[in-house]
């Protein structure tokens, strides 16, 4: 009997997305700045990372390459084991419709929809019905039930941002990438947003990867790593706000050192 292969099926094992020696590089000659230097990281599935560095270091071009936003330079980025390089411009809009879900520090929500209209705008423009049962756990998991008919601008910036992170989730998509997702938000707010994030990945195995300056937020993730002039520098598992903050800050004075 001949034994059936099927390549695209992802293996349980295989991580939500990874970068193998994923280098960026901008621009030509003197203006030329290497972003990301060699990267290898693997994004484990049902899990939350955080992405910490200082500024400059790399986070956003990591999670733009990551996300299929912006070309790599060499090097490899995956999403569930497709290789996002060779994809064509179509297949690769397909891909971060299907399979990728966005948080932004500014909500972006479309003022003149509900809510409800928001949270299920992406998977309507990809041409797919919103599954309802699945919509009711992503509407109580982030607490807006009594919210769904409002328009952004009635709601506080922490209700917005949970409305962007619903949207995010509707779509369940193979990861969620969040830069800085509180960077707009008092600390209550933040609090909130980072819960229904942590939430999204213990109860209904989201994988989450968030960009933050902020120790605080980071410690709710199950994996914090660190960046520093574009190579990955350590890592830490289940960390506290003080754990991160050491690090960082042993980062900083090792790059005053050797600058
Ligand atoms: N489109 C671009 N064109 C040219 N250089 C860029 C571009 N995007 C980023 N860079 C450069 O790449 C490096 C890494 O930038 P990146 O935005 O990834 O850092 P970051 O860690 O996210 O910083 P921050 O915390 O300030 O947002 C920086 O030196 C930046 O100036």
């Amino acid at each position: 009997m001949s034994q059936t292969f099927v390549p695209s099926a992802p293996l349980a094992t295989e991580p939500a997305a990874r970068a193998t020696g994923l280098t960026k590089v901008y621009g030509k000659g003197e203006t030329q700045v290497t972003a990301l230097d060699s990267v290898s990281v693997e994004f484990a599935r049902a899990r939350f990372t955080a992405v910490m560095g200082p500024s400059g270091s790399g986070k956003s071009t990591l999670m733009h390459c990551m996300a299929g936003l912006d070309p790599v330079t060499s090097g490899s980025a995956r999403i569930g084991g497709v290789e996002l390089a060779r994809l064509n411009d179509r297949r690769l809009t397909a891909l971060r419709r299907e399979k990728v879900g966005f948080v932004f520090q500014g909500f972006n929500l479309l003022p003149t929809l509900t809510a409800l209209e928001n949270m299920t705008l992406p998977l309507r423009l990809a041409g797919r019905r919103p599954d309802a049962a699945w919509l009711d756990t992503v509407v109580a998991t982030v607490g807006l039930a009594g919210r769904l008919a409002h328009r952004p601008t009635q709601l506080s910036g922490g209700q917005q941002q949970r409305v962007a992170v619903a949207r995010a989730l509707v779509s369940r998509p193979e990861i969620v990438f969040a830069d800085e997702p509180t960077g707009n938000l008092d600390s209550r707010s933040g609090a909130e947003v980072l819960g229904f994030l942590r939430d999204s990945v213990r109860e209904l195995g989201q994988t989450v990867v968030m960009v933050t300056h902020d120790p605080v937020a980071a410690a709710h993730a199950d994996r914090v790593v660190f960046l520093a002039d574009g190579r990955l520098m350590d890592e830490l598992h289940a960390p506290t706000a003080d754990a991160v903050l050491d690090r960082m800050l042993a980062f900083e004075s090792q790059g005053r050192r050797t600058r």
